[in-house]
């Protein structure tokens, strides 16, 4: 059963097409990878989908309602959330506190606090819940947004590029934690340029080029797709 449906997106920014009549389904419980060169409309997408940009035409639907339009936090409480490439925080505040702020999607502010350390502990990062967000290393603030989403209980969770900046020996706990939010039922779609990344942890793959969704299928199909391989231009896609 599809959790997520993008109906015929299309964004234009004045002149450019950015999005291109681009449809696909999300079924609960996979995970969900969407490639594509630099520029090709990615992060637009995910705009569309979280309710950060919207679309000139066409749906998204989540969990079977049409979601188009409604704002990132009302998606939020509704299940759905995102990370962000660029790591989202406020100079002044702790982790504990930045996380804190995502537990209150569902919980009172004492519930929240504990909550929000229960998932700093899980994804790694238990001892640092006083440090600001600036202090961390890349890595950690990857973690960082990670939390942040897993702090709402959300059912799906579209991640932007965590992996972006990473060594591959640094990936690992990304993935970890990405697994195992998905083996307890959270689905999730990510972007990810990390093609090693992306080919073992997709279930299934979309890919997008210039605006327009070029191919789908699982990563064992894509990597021998000839219009994805034309698009990388004979980019080496092997995992
Ligand atoms: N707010 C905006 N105004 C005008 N053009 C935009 C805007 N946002 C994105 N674009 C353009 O839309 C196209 C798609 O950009 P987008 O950032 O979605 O691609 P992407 O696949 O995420 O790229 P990358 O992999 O480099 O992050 C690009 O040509 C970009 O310059």
């Amino acid at each position: 059963m599809a959790i997520l449906e993008v109906d015929n997106i299309s964004k234009r920014f004045g002149g450019l097409l950015a999005l291109n009549d681009v449809s696909f389904g999300v079924e609960k419980g996979e995970i969900l990878g969407i490639i594509g060169p630099n520029g090709a409309g990615k992060t637009t997408l995910f705009g569309v989908v979280s309710g950060f940009i919207a679309p000139s035409s066409g749906d998204v639907r989540f969990d079977g309602q049409r979601i188009t339009g409604i704002s990132p936090d009302r998606l939020t409480r509704c299940g759905l959330v995102r990370s962000f490439q660029i790591v989202q925080t406020f100079a002044d505040m702790t982790t504990l506190e930045v996380v804190t702020t995502a537990a209150l999607t569902r919980r009172p502010l004492r519930q929240a606090i504990d909550y929000a350390a229960e998932v700093l502990t899980r994804v790694g990062l238990g001892a640092k819940l006083d440090e600001t967000p600036a202090t961390l290393s890349l890595q950690d603030k990857k973690l960082l947004e990670v939390a942040k989403c897993v702090a709402t209980d959300p059912q799906c969770i579209l991640l932007d590029e965590v992996m972006a900046g990473l060594t591959m020996a640094e990936t690992e706990a990304p993935m970890a934690i990405i697994r195992e939010l998905n083996s307890s039922g959270v689905t999730i779609v990510m972007v990810e340029h990390v093609m090693p990344v992306i080919m073992r942890m997709a279930t299934r793959m979309v890919v997008i080029n210039f605006g327009e969704k070029i191919a789908e299928g699982t990563p064992d199909e894509i990597i021998k797709d000839r219009k994805v391989i034309d698009a990388y231009f004979g980019e080496h896609l092997d995992a």
